[in-house]
């Protein structure tokens, strides 16, 4: 039985207070193992090492060398692949094919890009003018922001976990990372390849535990915590900032969506089938990129239903390691009972259930896990719950538009505004359209194509600031300008 314990200061501790709770496998309901619960003792504990940390070896650490040392730390997590690749899909329930290809390797990826990022960012340097006629130089200099608190979700735990530590450990940061309740075991596995990698102890701590009034609070209103990045729900984000408004630390936010597709009558329906088929389906439709409101010109509307809704249904369900699945189940028994009580909603509003709606019959073990089945609805008022609200599941609605005006007015027609894909084989279309689409990323004939330097983020309730390449530097950094009068 697997156990799962805190990392601080380098070493793997167990609570102080001797409470855990346990890891279920989504797959079947079976515990997997039990996971240490941490307190204020822990957090205090983890703040300090990593407090401590930024005085010692690290802080002396010459970027040349620390870049070495992330790149290690890229290395180990790809030796331990198939230890990663298991504990995640053992965590999560999600298939292999999808973590072996996005979510391991870019774990790894996320401490190799940014660590060559810092070293190619280049030093904003200004002369200026001064009245006494000889001038004044300005430099900027990057220096760390100190430590960094990480609460990290449940759908992808090692790709969005890494996605913030890999960028603040580049920048010469520490980190308290508390992993999502649901899924801590890599986010502890990676304690071992840091200790490996030679990152000094503190520099990386966990602390696993929940949310309000547990380990993910006392983490976000430790006054030695000098900002924190956040993926999640929008309310919880909102909870975060109340806790960082005392201390006036920096926030990071990416949250919720209830991201539009538009399908142009001049779509490749070829393409616009398949990249809609993975952007509501794929990881069982917990991916905050993914689509939940589709819109689609009337004139093909139809064939686009009977297309989606046939290719949906052809989708495998079963466990992680049969290279034939297609879909996991949802990532707990929790998450189920929301989403099947959405499933319920949309019957009850009205809505014409395409496919789906219900809890598909699984087989053996299999059929105590937290299932649903793949869901396409149409015939909703957009003022419905359905359309309105984030579900994070593996469904979706679609309505008819009759012009690109109105198409732009439905997409944007929601307090979200975290991601868009357009489908359209017209150039001018495309370019006309998506900077119309009020979101921080918007995909055109495309999704989750992803370069990790490009900014991400979202706008209005789906986020605050970007994230990725420069920009993430930006955010684990702390910029002090020095001027130099000659
Ligand atoms: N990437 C995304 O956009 C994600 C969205 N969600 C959405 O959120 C819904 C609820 O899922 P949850 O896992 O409960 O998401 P959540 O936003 O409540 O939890 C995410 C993380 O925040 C922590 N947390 C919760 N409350 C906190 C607080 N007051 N202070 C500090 N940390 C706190 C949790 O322990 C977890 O590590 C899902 O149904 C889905 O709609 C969930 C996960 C990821
Ligand atoms: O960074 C990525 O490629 C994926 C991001 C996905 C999320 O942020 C999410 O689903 O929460």
């Amino acid at each position: 039985m697997q156990e799962v314990k805190h990392f601080i200061a380098g070493e793997y501790c167990e609570s102080s207070l001797g409470r855990t709770f346990d890891n279920i496998n989504p797959c079947n309901g079976e515990k997997i193992g039990v996971v240490h619960e941490g307190g204020e003792a822990e957090i205090n504990a983890a703040v300090a090492a990593a407090r401590e940390a930024l005085t010692g070896d690290w802080a002396r650490m010459p970027e040349q060398q620390r870049t070495e040392v992330l790149h290690a730390v890229a290395d180990g997590v790809e030796k331990r692949f198939d230890e990663f690749l298991e504990a995640e899909c053992l965590d999560t329930g999600k298939p292999y094919s999808i973590a072996r290809h996005i979510d391991i390797p870019r774990g790894a990826a996320n401490f190799r890009v940014f660590a060559d990022a810092v070293r190619s960012v280049p030093t904003e340097a200004f002369h200026m003018e001064t009245p006494d006629g000889s001038g004044a130089y300005n430099i900027a200099v990057r220096k760390p922001k100190g430590v960094i608190g990480v609460i990290s979700p449940w759908n992808l735990p090692l790709l969005l976990m890494t996605w913030k530590v890999g960028p603040a450990l580049a920048c010469g940061n520490s980190v308290v990372v508390k992993p999502s309740e649901e899924t801590p075991t890599t986010t502890a596995l990676l304690g071992e390849v840091m200790n490996e990698a030679g990152v000094p102890p503190g520099v990386f701590n966990v602390v696993h535990g929940f949310g309000p009034d547990s380990a993910g609070e006392f983490l976000t209103r430790h006054r030695d915590v000098d900002a924190i990045t956040f993926t999640g729900e929008t309310r919880t984000g909102e909870a975060i900032m109340r806790a960082a408004a005392s201390g006036v630390r920096d926030v990071s936010f990416e949250l919720g969506g209830k991201n539009p597709a538009l399908v142009f009558a001049d779509c490749d329906m070829d393409r616009a089938i398949e990249g809609t088929l993975r952007s509501v389906f794929a990881n069982c439709g917990q991916v905050c990129l993914g689509t939940e409101r589709v819109y689609v010109e009337r004139s093909i509307f139809d064939e686009f239903v009977g297309r989606l809704a046939e290719a949906a249904g052809r989708y495998k369900l079963g466990r992680p390691e049969d290279p034939a699945t297609d879909m996991g189940p949802l990532v707990s028994h929790e998450h189920q009972r929301k989403v099947l009580s959405y499933y319920e909603l949309a019957k009850e509003e009205g809505a014409n259930v395409i496919i789906g709606g219900g809890v598909p019959a699984m087989p053996g073990d299999l059929a105590n896990g937290a299932w649903v089945e793949p869901t396409i609805w149409t015939g909703l008022p957009e003022s419905s719950r359905i359309v309105r609200e984030e579900i994070f599941g593996p469904c979706c609605h679609i309505q008819p538009f009759d012009d690109e005006e109105e198409a732009i007015r439905l997409a944007n027609d929601t307090p979200y505004g975290l991601a868009a894909a357009i489908w359209s084989q017209d150039a001018s279309r495309v370019f006309r359209v998506t900077p119309l689409i009020e979101a921080g990323i918007t995909w055109a004939n495309a999704w989750f194509l992803r370069d990790l330097r490009t900014p991400f983020g979202g706008c209005k309730q789906s986020g605050i600031g970007r994230e990725g390449g420069v920009h993430s530097l930006e955010f684990y950094s702390e910029l002090q300008n020095i001027c130099i009068k000659i």
